[in-house]
């Protein structure tokens, strides 16, 4: 989608007529429909011009003597033009119609000199506008986007990333339409119209209040057209995120697509999306060409109003040419203003259907906070690692069912906890509430005894490694995969976690070795090469508790074999906690929690749960057969008296 220039030039053009311009295409790419706007994941709250601006003013707060020094540019550029409009009166009279020369030098002279003070003014009136617009850009989104960094898991489940992304751009942009450029640009309207209809009047009030009898037509215009406008806008802000999650979605999904032949359906998403997105632009290009073809024919009627008060005047000897073809101008400058007051208004609705979009980001609260400093518990920055849960009750947001119920545990040191249980039973909620990506309804969590809503959020998360279900890749090199999240590290400290992690080999047959670039979806490492890069990783942030989600999951045998010497030495004095449903891992745990429905429905060694023939014992034996062997390193694991399934 096209994006127009985040600043227009709010300053007056040099030279004698300005042409009319076209309304600002403020739409940047226009719109769609209502199916798209029901797709739409974020329920959109509507807000008013004012809140719009109260909102976001503050954010100008450091760039506003910049604003008014642009303000002062675009008066001094009025006022340029203002004076060659008269100097050019003048040196028609005198020089033209005289035919004289020796009148033309001086004000040539001034002519020459004010448009060249108005056009270094002009210069830097626009480079400056340009400038703050641009920071304020970059500001807004930076505090956006701070803020979806701390948003929960759901708020990004119920959203469409493709959307996210296009109001962290094109909502953007529109924002600052509204705050830093449409400031300028009224007052570029304001000063012109004071400046061009004082002149006016000062030529020839009787003559400037007739023409200016028809300036409320420029005003009725345009407010005919403010509403439909907006509600265009609205829908166009919300296709742009369609089409943009559409595309999105069918980059990441492109393997299932190609594998399940979706091709074609796929296409029929994104055509069906820009059909919409096509007959919204449509309309909203019709309506600013309308708006634009009507203020043609009212400037027209004006100027030939002008021609014929004019003729008659200078028929009856009341005026002559110079002050005529002066009089003209100042009208023929004056408009621009007045319309672009009116198109302001039309600008500033199309940016408060961005800012409603916006602020719905801005408004959804984190699920978690960090504990205010007067209940913050004073801990050693690094934890011993003692993981309690004491029944614990949690809902997800919205959700309608417990997920979660009265369900507790406790993990130290150095042991081994397998959670597993049928899949939906809550076992990764689990993981979310012990990072404090939620906080539980009833019950708490504790590190090392503390509640973990009386630590600091970062000191928490610091104490505790999650290894996720998918390795979570940045768009940087292997080195700084592996060092992400720690500071200080050096390449010797990488190194040393890639060869704990049994990584050192692939990476070093890298192309470029450690400092190889990799990116989400990298095809250059296998999953479980990427897995025990997640496990250096780990290896380097040296937690003292360690979660592993599916630490297995779409691994094969001998790629799970790999991952099992690097797990156990990660695991070596942690406490480790993996969640999983591969049983082969559960088998020398030193304890194993069966969660079902969000209960704790077992709990005990394997040998212990097999004997018990419970819902353990049913997992197990449809389980499929042994491949792997078991993360833990200590104690030395009994046999099972089902038979060892450990390959060690
Ligand atoms: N963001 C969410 N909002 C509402 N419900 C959720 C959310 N995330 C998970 N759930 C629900 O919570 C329940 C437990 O989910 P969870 O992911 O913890 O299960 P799990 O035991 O880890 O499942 P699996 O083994 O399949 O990964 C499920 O019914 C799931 O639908």
């Amino acid at each position: 989608m096209s994006r127009e220039p985040v600043a227009a030039s709010p300053l007056p053009a040099a030279g004698p007529r300005r042409t009319a311009q076209p309304p600002p295409d403020t739409g940047r790419d226009r719109v769609l429909r209502a199916g798209l706007v029901a797709d739409a994941p974020i329920r959109t709250r509507r807000v008013g011009f004012k809140e719009s601006v109260r909102r976001f003013w503050p954010l100008t707060r450091g760039d506003r003597r910049w604003i008014v020094l642009v303000c002062l540019c675009a008066i001094v550029a009025a006022l340029a033009e203002t004076v060659a409009i008269l100097v050019f009166a003048e040196l028609t009279d005198n020089a033209l119609q005289k035919g004289s020369v020796s009148a033309f030098w001086a004000p040539a002279a001034l002519w020459l000199g004010v448009a060249v003070a108005g056009g270094v003014v002009g210069y830097l009136g626009n480079s400056l506008a340009a400038w703050t617009a641009e920071r304020f850009v970059m500001r807004l989104r930076a505090r956006v986007f701070a803020h979806l960094q701390k948003l929960p898991p759901h708020f990004f489940q119920r959203n469409r990333r493709g959307d996210l992304v296009e109001r962290l751009t094109g909502d953007v942009d529109a924002i600052e339409q509204l705050v830093v450029t449409g400031l300028v640009q009224a007052a570029t309207a304001t000063f012109g119209v004071i400046f061009y209809a004082g002149a006016a009047f000062w030529l020839r009030w009787d003559m400037a209040l007739v023409t200016f009898a028809l300036a409320p037509l420029f005003w009725i215009a345009t407010r005919r057209f403010t509403g439909r406008v907006k509600e265009v806008s609205r829908r166009e802000r919300a296709a742009d995120g369609a089409i943009t999650s559409v595309v999105e979605e069918g980059l990441v999904n492109v393997v299932l697509t190609q594998a399940y032949n979706r091709q074609r359906d796929e296409q029929e998403r994104l055509r069906r999306e820009a059909r919409s997105w096509l007959r919204a632009s449509v309309t909203s290009a019709r309506l600013n060409e309308l708006y634009e073809q009507i203020v043609e024919v009212l400037e027209t009627l004006c100027v030939l109003a002008i021609i014929g008060l004019g003729a008659w005047e200078i028929s009856a000897g009341r005026m002559t040419l110079g002050q005529l073809l002066a009089f003209a101008a100042f009208v023929g400058y004056l408009y621009p203003p007045i319309r672009d007051l009116g198109q302001l208004g039309l600008t500033v609705t199309e940016a408060t259907a961005g800012s409603e979009r916006l602020l719905e980001i801005l408004d959804a609260r984190p699920a978690v906070t960090d504990p205010e400093p007067a209940v913050v518990v004073r801990a050693p920055s690094r934890a011993v690692g003692a993981v309690e849960a004491c029944r614990v009750h949690f809902r997800y947001p919205g959700g309608t069912e417990e997920v979660l119920k009265d369900f507790s545990f406790s993990a130290v040191p150095g042991e081994l906890v397998v959670i597993t249980g049928p899949s939906g039973a809550g076992k990764s909620t689990l993981a979310a509430l012990l990072l404090r990506f939620y906080d539980p309804d009833a019950g708490s969590i504790r590190l090392d005894g503390i509640p973990v809503n009386r630590l600091p959020l970062a000191q928490l998360r610091r104490n505790i490694t999650l290894l996720p279900q998918e390795t979570l890749v940045l768009h940087d090199t292997v080195e700084e995969n592996i060092a992400c999240g720690r500071d200080n590290v050096t390449h010797g400290d990488v190194v040393r976690a890639a060869r704990a992690a049994d990584a050192e080999v692939f990476i070093a047959a890298l192309p470029d070795g450690y400092d190889t670039v990799i990116a989400p979806g990298t095809s250059r490492l296998s999953g479980g090469q990427l897995q025990r890069v997640a496990i250096a990783r780990a290896m380097l942030r040296d937690a003292p508790v360690l979660i592993l989600d599916e630490p297995t999951t779409g691994l094969d045998t001998l790629a799970t074999q790999r991952i099992l010497g690097p797990l156990r030495r990660l695991a070596a004095g942690r406490t480790t906690i993996v969640i999983t449903h591969d049983l082969d891992l559960a088998a020398d745990a030193d304890r194993i929690l069966v969660l079902d429905r969000g209960r704790l429905v077992e709990s005990g060694t394997h040998a212990q749960l097999l004997a018990h023939r419970g819902l353990y014992a049913t997992l197990f034996h449809t389980h499929p057969p042994s491949h792997n062997g078991a993360v833990h390193t200590s104690p030395p694991v009994r046999p099972v008296a089902d038979g060892d399934r450990r390959l060690r």
